[in-house]
């Protein structure tokens, strides 16, 4: 964090010289006595010019002053989790908050849930555990402010729009959002002395690499928007922490399935996205009818069955990774990890253990392939084993869509019907 408190006093030496300077020693000086009004009024004077200048810090956004979220509990690291209300933020802030991590979530609710925050402010009331900040990352003066007012030892920076058919249709969205959230969040950082990044990005900034399994050395030739912008918000990273003192952990994840298994949180993407969203949503949305069949989009790649191969990583297993991260990064480091289990399952594949897991005989339509998909993409997480000690633990598929499954049901209208926390 930025120290500016050596600014107060130069201003307060600034008011007080001629306040303050000994009168003369010969004789009595009996202008003493008319001249204290003058003195006092200087001095009174000079109080409020101090007031105001205090004041005028602790509205500015690099005023470091320390808020109730503060480090006032030494040993306790604050962290920002940028995106805590959508589906993988929810989860890495419920994990957080159970490892004793005190969380504030920032999110403009576009793509979250309120329902994911109410649910965690249920779970932890207790006060300064968990502080939730409606806002937009865009809104860099906004950033500042809230910087400014709280002494964050980390950031996880999650909210992103993350749909790869939707970049397509929608390429400036998301280079703005990806590249400027992240140019606005680091910039924050750098201002306020927050020296420790979790950045989530993404197997597509590998594109479609000639060689698998991908280790993080395989050349990156991100094929979408949405790849392509995280790539560059990599890069803007990559930068800036060059000749630096900061920690980063670039993690690249996989394809993000399940939910938490005590029943709490879930996946619960807006309706008005339907079309766009992942192949676990689509699944599920028709195993509950509220969709009349899943499209399988393309099924003459050159892959066993003719449809995309992806890995499919359980989100605990994915906020696990996030909290090693967090607990191996290094002052003047840079760690960049894939995320996956190392095996790679296609489109029919997943479609049959989403049947097996709803128990729903699922319509399937076969259609033309998605604008901006890759035939087969699957980790080799050997590296993340290594260093980090981190390994996906669930590793069947089946088993990850019926937690899924589970809060699917219970949840018919997402996070509106969670009236009850099932613990
Ligand atoms: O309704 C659908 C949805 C998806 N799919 C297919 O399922 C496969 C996986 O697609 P998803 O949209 O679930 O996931 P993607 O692989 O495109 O990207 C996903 O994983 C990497 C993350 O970083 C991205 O944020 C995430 O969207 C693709 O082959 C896609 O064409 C369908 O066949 N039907």
């Amino acid at each position: 964090m930025k120290d500016l408190s050596h600014m107060l006093p130069a201003s307060r030496n600034r008011s007080q010289p001629r306040a303050n300077r000994p009168l003369p020693l010969s004789g009595i000086d009996y202008s003493e006595s008319h001249r204290k009004p003058q003195v006092l009024g200087k001095l009174v004077i000079a109080v409020i010019i101090t007031a105001v200048c205090i004041l005028i810090l602790k509205q500015s956004p690099s005023f470091s002053g320390p808020s109730k979220f503060s480090r006032h509990e030494p040993g306790v690291t604050h962290v920002l989790v940028t995106g805590g209300a959508g589906y993988i933020g929810s989860h890495a802030a419920l994990r957080l908050l159970k490892d004793n991590y005190r969380v504030t979530i920032v999110d403009n609710l576009s793509r979250g849930n309120l329902g994911a925050i109410r649910i965690l402010q249920q779970l932890f009331p207790e006060p300064g555990r968990l502080q939730f900040i409606y806002a937009d990352l865009g809104d860099a003066v906004v950033v500042n402010k809230i910087f400014a007012k709280n002494a964050f030892d980390a950031v996880m920076h999650f909210a992103a729009v993350a749909y790869v058919g939707e970049s397509t249709l929608e390429p400036l969205r998301y280079y703005h959002n990806i590249t400027s959230n992240t140019l606005v969040i680091l910039e924050a950082m750098a201002a306020h002395g927050v020296k420790t990044l979790i950045y989530s990005s993404t197997c597509a900034t590998y594109g479609e690499p000639e060689k698998m399994p991908i280790t993080e050395v395989t050349p990156q030739h991100p094929i979408n928007p949405y790849g392509k912008a995280k790539k560059m918000a990599e890069d803007i990273i990559l930068d800036f922490s060059k000749g630096s003192d900061m920690a980063v952990m670039i993690l690249r994840y996989f394809n993000a399935i399940g939910s938490d298994p005590e029943g709490r949180l879930g996946e619960a993407p807006r309706p008005e996205l339907r079309e766009h969203g992942r192949i676990s949503g689509a699944c599920f949305d028709a195993a509950l009818g509220i969709i009349p069949g899943l499209k399988v989009k393309g099924t003459d790649y050159p892959t066993s069955d003719g449809t995309c191969i992806r890995d499919y990583i359980d989100v605990t297993d994915l906020v696990d990774a996030h909290v090693k991260s967090l607990d191996k990064a290094r002052p003047s480091k840079v760690g960049i990890y894939n995320v996956g289990t190392g095996k790679g399952r296609s489109v029919k594949e997943f479609v049959e253990a989403c049947k097996k897991a709803t128990g729903v005989s699922i319509r399937v339509d076969y259609l033309e392939r998605r604008p901006g998909d890759y035939a087969e993409v699957y980790s080799d997480p050997s590296k993340i084993n290594r260093e980090l000690n981190w390994s996906a633990r669930r590793t069947d598929l089946q088993e990850s869509l019926s937690i899924a499954w589970r809060w699917q049901k219970s949840h018919l209208n997402g996070y509106e019907s969670a009236s009850v926390v099932a613990l």
